[in-house]
């Protein structure tokens, strides 16, 4: 299986300059050792425009017209929605039943039209559209020009901090880390790429642990309030992460709600759960880390206000 390059992630940085904000590294009052990667300012509300729009430009104009469509608990919904509306191409997008009023909003906002299917339904009803209508099917994490999209952020960690020593993530589809983990020990082998995961959703964990794909229902992944993290990874994504993936940390619900809470009160971050995760596993799992210096992503801020405003009780 052939994985993504550092050369693959330096193409998406190309196509995506201009389009996707380069987001800083924001240094915390509290903690010396602590910079926060915040993704959750990009246009949509989170990194997921990177790979959305790396994976829109690589399309030849023919078969760009015809449009797209995804399945997204709906961060990458809006990303693709964007990144379909600058190309002027219809959108169709498959979000699970469930899936935060804010996300689905926004994804009808950008022009797109959406699709409310039972969780265990979304890839196969957004394969059958896509088959249905010729629209070209761009997953959210199960795909190389995505995975090389999502590592442009391990260009930017390093470009801003070229010794780093640790870098944090949240791990759903494992799009994401199989990215950042590709640029990241290319660029600073010496650096640690550790992954973080909902207990309740620990599938990555348990996948790498066995060496092979472990799937949990969506019964037991859909517990957890990390919306953007219960999805399972994909052989792509294992592969990657099996490669090069330093290890995994899981947080309870208690963590990612203080550590969203923390966002806001300390870095004045609007986090959604799903993006707050990475800091969590500093805040209440420290001990289970490397030290050094560290870089948590916080890699959306699309939060429902009542999920805001309870955390904040
Ligand atoms: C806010 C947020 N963070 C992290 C992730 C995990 O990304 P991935 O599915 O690529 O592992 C997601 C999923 O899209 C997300 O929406
Ligand atoms: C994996 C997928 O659901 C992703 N979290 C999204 O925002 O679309």
């Amino acid at each position: 299986m052939e994985l993504v390059s550092i050369e693959d992630v330096r193409a998406a940085a190309d196509d995506i300059a201009g389009t996707v904000v380069r987001t800083p590294l924001l240094p915390t009052p509290w903690d010396g050792e602590l910079w926060l990667k915040p993704e959750s300012l990009q246009p949509v509300g989170s990194f997921k425009l990177r790979g959305a729009t790396h994976a829109v430009a690589r399309l030849d104009p023919a078969t760009r017209a015809r449009g797209v469509v995804t399945h997204s608990s709906g961060n990458h919904g809006q990303a693709l929605a964007y990144a379909a509306r600058a190309a002027g191409v219809p959108c169709t997008v498959v979000v699970p039943e469930g899936a935060p009023r804010v996300k689905v909003d926004r994804i009808r906002a950008l022009g797109a039209e959406v699709r409310l299917v039972p969780p265990a339904r979304r890839l196969a009803e957004a394969e059958r559209i896509a088959a249905g209508t010729g629209a070209t099917l761009v997953p959210p994490f199960d795909d190389r020009r995505i995975i090389a999209g999502q590592g442009t952020i391990g260009l930017e960690i390093v470009a801003d901090l070229p010794d780093v020593d640790v870098v944090l993530l949240p791990v759903g589809g494992g799009g994401l880390s199989s990215g950042v983990a590709t640029a990241v020990k290319a660029l600073r082998p010496s650096a640690a790429v550790i992954g973080v995961e909902p207990l309740l959703a620990a599938d990555a964990r348990e996948s790498l642990a066995a060496g092979e794909l472990v799937v949990w229902d969506v019964e037991r992944t859909y517990r957890t309030v990390a919306d953007g993290l219960r999805t399972q990874l994909s052989a792509l994504t294992l592969a990657h992460l099996r490669d090069r993936l330093d290890g995994i940390v899981t947080v309870t619900e208690e963590e990612i709600l203080a550590a969203t809470g923390r966002l806001v009160r300390d870095a004045r971050l609007v986090a959604e759960p799903s993006g707050a995760v990475a800091l969590a596993a500093r805040l209440s799992h420290r001990d289970e880390l490397p030290a050094g210096r560290t870089v948590a992503v916080v890699t959306g801020g699309n939060v429902d206000p009542a999920r805001l405003a309870s955390v904040l009780a």
